[in-house]
C-alpha cells in the first residue's frame, strides 16, 4: 500500500536488501538468503569461524533500514529506493539509519571496498533527491572468507530538514478556464481535497466532473528541525550547569564556575552557585553534524534558523531543596531522554539515586555523563564508573550500561534500545570526551515512531501550559507542550480550568516555535502561543483544549498507586501531586486497603482531592506524588475522574 505517496515496507521488492548477486566468496549467494533460516543454513555449511556478526532482523516499522548493497540500481529501482528512504525518514521524524552490507535477516555479510564505495555513492544520490544529508556513523569490519578480500558494514545516518509534506484541506475559488476540464457555467467554487507531493501539479483530472477535481500541491510546513528534549539531572555541584554552558556556548570552563554564569537565571543563583529554576538551553546541529552554538551564532533565533536538529536541555536543580522543581521538569516538559550528570570525584552521592528513581518511574530513557575527570585520578574514575555500572545493572534499575570510549561506541549508544544506559566521561575544563558526547547527541533521536505521532496528531488538541507571559506588543503569551492534536494560527480553543472549574474561549493569534514565527504546532512539539485576551487567574497547569472535547475539570480523582519503599498511604495524608504540568497539594480522601505501611511496590487504589483549585486530569495520566518528609515518592495512574459539580467548585 502506498499512503500519502509514501512507501510501505511490506511491499518492498524481494531483492531489496537481499543477497542476490555478488556474494559467492562468502558462500551466501542464494537469491532467497534474506530469510533468517536460509542464512543460518548456509552459514552452518561454511566454516564456523567465518560466521559474521548478526543484527536483529530488519524492523518492518521504524527508521532503520538494512541494505546488502546499492550498486548501480536501474532507474526504476532507484526511484523505489528513494521512495523507501522517504518513508524511513518520515518514520524517524527526519532521521533514518541505513546499515549497508547487512541482509534483511540481520546477517552482517559485509561488502568489499569497491562495492561499499558504490553503495554509499548511490545512498548519497538517493538522499540528494530528498534534500537529505548523509553522515557515516561507523564502519565495522566483518570476517572475510579465507584468502578473500576484506569486507565491512557501514552505519549511515540520513537526515532531512523536513520541508513540509502534510495533507491539508483547502477551500479554493478557481477560475475555471485555467483548467482543461468542462465546467458547468453555474458552478463558481469547488471543495478540493488535496493529497500532497513535492510538485505543484494540477493533475490528474480523471473526469470532467468538477466535484471530483484533485489537486496535488506542495504545502510548506513549519517543521524546520528535529527537536530533542533532554532533562538534565544530577546532584548539586556535579557540574550540570557548567557542562550545559560549555556545550551550548562552545567555550571551556575555568574550573571556577565561569561557564555556568551563562545558564543561571536569578541573582540568588549567581550568588549561591545553585540552580533553583528550570532553564532551557539549546544546542543546534547543522545537516553535516557540526554544532551550532552561541560561539558562532549570537542569538537563539539564529541557532534555530541554522540548525537541522535542535537539542533543548531542561536544566533542573540538583539540590535536595529544589527537588520539586526537578520533578516538575521531568513530569511537565515530557523530555525524550534524561542526562544524569555525576561528578567523577564524588560518584553516586546526594540526590543521584533519587533522580535515577524518578527517571525510571517516569519511564524516561537515561544516559550518564561523568564530569570533572580532569580533577580525578585514574583509579577514582575507574571506581566511579564501576559503581555507576553496578547501579545501572542492579535490581532497582535492571538496565545495561554501555561505556562510550570512541566514535563507534558513541554511534552504537545513539542507536541502542532504551534499556541501554550509555556512560560518557568528560571534562568541562579540558574538553576531554565532549566530542563523543556531541556525536551522540547529534545521532540520538526523539524516538516517537511515525505511527504513534500520527495517532497523537489525529486526536483533539491538548496544550499543557508551563509558562505565561505578558508582552507589551503581543499581549498574553502561553508557553508549553502540545501533547495531542494540531494547533494552527487562528484556532479557537477552550482555556482552563478557571478557579470555578469552568473553561473560557480564546483564539490563538500567533504561534512561535523555537523562537520563530510558525503557522502550526503538532503533537509532541513545544511552542509559545499568543492568545487574543487576558484571562484572570491564568497560570501554569492550565490547558488549552479543543472546544469539541467539552472539557471538564475535577477536584476528585482516583488512581492506582504504589510507593518505591514501604510507606504509609492512608486517609487524610497530604501530598504534593505532579500530573503532567500540574503541581498541587492534594489530600488522600480514601484508600482501598488502607494500611499504615504499604509494602514497597504493592499497588492499591486511592482517592485524591485537590486542595486549592480544580485541575484538568484525564484517565490514564501518570502521576507522581511526594510522601512526607522521608523523601519517598509514590507513582500511579489515574483510573477515574469525577468532573466538578457545582457544590464542589472552589472559591
Ligand atoms: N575542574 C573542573 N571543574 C568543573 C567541571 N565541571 C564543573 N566544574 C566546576 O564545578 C563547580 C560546580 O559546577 P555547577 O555547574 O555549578 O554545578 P551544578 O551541578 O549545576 O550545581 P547545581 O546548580 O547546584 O545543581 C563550578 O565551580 C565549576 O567550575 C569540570 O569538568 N572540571
Amino acid at each position: 500500500m502506498d499512503f500519502l505517496g509514501l512507501f510501505d515496507p511490506s511491499e518492498e521488492d524481494s531483492d531489496v536488501g537481499s543477497s542476490s548477486g555478488s556474494l559467492g566468496s562468502a558462500g551466501m549467494s542464494s537469491p532467497d538468503s534474506s530469510s533468517p533460516e536460509s542464512s543460518l543454513e548456509e552459514s552452518s555449511s561454511s566454516e564456523l569461524e567465518q560466521l559474521p556478526d548478526q543484527l536483529p532482523p530488519e524492523p518492518q516499522l521504524g527508521n532503520i533500514e538494512y541494505k546488502l548493497k546499492l550498486v548501480s540500481p536501474s532507474k526504476h529501482r532507484f526511484q523505489h529506493l528513494v521512495t523507501q528512504m522517504k518513508w524511513r525518514l518520515r518514520e524517524g521524524q527526519g532521521e533514518a539509519i541505513y546499515e549497508i552490507g547487512v541482509e534483511d535477516s540481520g546477517l552482517m555479510t559485509g561488502l568489499e571496498p569497491a562495492e561499499m564505495t558504490a553503495s554509499l555513492t548511490t545512498l548519497h544520490r538517493m538522499a540528494a533527491e530528498l534534500g537529505a544529508a548523509v553522515t557515516v556513523l561507523r564502519e565495522r569490519r566483518v570476517p572475510a572468507a579465507p584468502g578473500g578480500p576484506e569486507r565491512c558494514v557501514s552505519e549511515v545516518l540520513v537526515r532531512k530538514v523536513p520541508n513540509g509534506i502534510h495533507s491539508v484541506d483547502l477551500r479554493l475559488s478557481l477560475t475555471f478556464d485555467l483548467y482543461p476540464v468542462q465546467v458547468p457555467d453555474d458552478i463558481h467554487s469547488v471543495d478540493l481535497r488535496l493529497s500532497l507531493t513535492y510538485d505543484f501539479d494540477f493533475g490528474p483530472v480523471q473526469e470532467p466532473d468538477i466535484h471530483s477535481v484533485y489537486l496535488r500541491l506542495a504545502v510548506p510546513d513549519d517543521i524546520h528541525s528535529v527537536d530533542l528534549r533532554l532533562a538534565v539531572l544530577g546532584n548539586a555541584d556535579v557540574g550540570k550547569s557548567t557542562l550545559l554552558g560549555v556545550l551550548t556556548y562552545g567555550e571551556l570552563d575555568n574550573g571556577r564556575g565561569r561557564s555556568r554564569l551563562n545558564i543561571f537565571r536569578h541573582l540568588h543563583e549567581i550568588r549561591t552557585g545553585r540552580t533553583s529554576s528550570i532553564s532551557h538551553e539549546i544546542l543546534g546541529f547543522d545537516s553535516e553534524g557540526n554544532t551550532v552554538d552561541y560561539s558562532a551564532s549570537p542569538t537563539a533565533e539564529e541557532i534555530c534558523e541554522q540548525s537541522t536538529k535542535l537539542v533543548t536541555f531542561i536544566d533542573l536543580a540538583g539540590h535536595q531543596k529544589y527537588l520539586k522543581t526537578t520533578v516538575l521538569g521531568l513530569t511537565g516538559y515530557s523530555p525524550h531522554h534524561a542526562m544524569l550528570v555525576v561528578s567523577a570525584n564524588s560518584g553516586i552521592a546526594g540526590t543521584t539515586q533519587e533522580h535515577v528513581g524518578l527517571a525510571l518511574a517516569l519511564k524516561v530513557p537515561m544516559f550518564i555523563v561523568v564530569t570533572k575527570i580532569d580533577l580525578t585520578s585514574a583509579a577514582t574514575l575507574r571506581h566511579t564508573l564501576a559503581a555507576l555500572e553496578a547501579m545501572v545493572r542492579g535490581p532497582g534499575c535492571g538496565k545495561q550500561p554501555l561505556r562510550v570510549v570512541d566514535e563507534t561506541s558513541a554511534a552504537e549508544a545513539a542507536a541502542a534500545p532504551s534499556d541501554t544506559v550509555p556512560v560518557f566521561s568528560v571534562s568541562s575544563v579540558t574538553g576531554a570526551g565532549l566530542p563523543l558526547l556531541k556525536k551522540y547527541l547529534h545521532a540520538l533521536s526523539p524516538s516517537t515512531g511515525a505511527t504513534e505521532r500520527k495517532r497523537l496528531e489525529q486526536q483533539l488538541c491538548e496544550f499543557q501550559i508551563d509558562e505565561t507571559y505578558r508582552i507589551s506588543e503581543t499581549g498574553v503569551v502561553v508557553g508549553g507542550l502540545l501533547t495531542k492534536g494540531i494547533i494552527t494560527e487562528g484556532a479557537r480553543l477552550s482555556l482552563g480550568p478557571l478557579e470555578d472549574g469552568t473553561f473560557t474561549p480564546v483564539r490563538v493569534s500567533t504561534i512561535h516555535r523555537n523562537r520563530r514565527p510558525s503557522r502550526v504546532v503538532r503533537a509532541g512539539q513545544a511552542a509559545s502561543l499568543a492568545i487574543d485576551r487576558d484571562v484572570p487567574g491564568l497560570r501554569r497547569g492550565m490547558v488549552l483544549l479543543a472546544p469539541q472535547a467539552r472539557p471538564t475539570a475535577c477536584i476528585y480523582f482516583q488512581a492506582t498507586v504504589c510507593a518505591f519503599r514501604p510507606q504509609a498511604i492512608c486517609r487524610r495524608l497530604q501530598t504534593t501531586v505532579h500530573l503532567g504540568n500540574v503541581r498541587q497539594t492534594a489530600v488522600i480522601e480514601g484508600v482501598f486497603d488502607s494500611t499504615d505501611q504499604l509494602p514497597a511496590n504493592k499497588t492499591t487504589s486511592a482517592m485524591f482531592k485537590f486542595y486549592r483549585q480544580p485541575e484538568y486530569v484525564s484517565v490514564g495520566d501518570r502521576l507522581l506524588f511526594r510522601l512526607g518528609r522521608a523523601r519517598g515518592y509514590g507513582i500511579g495512574t489515574v483510573t477515574q475522574v469525577f468532573p466538578c459539580r457545582q457544590e464542589e467548585k472552589m472559591m
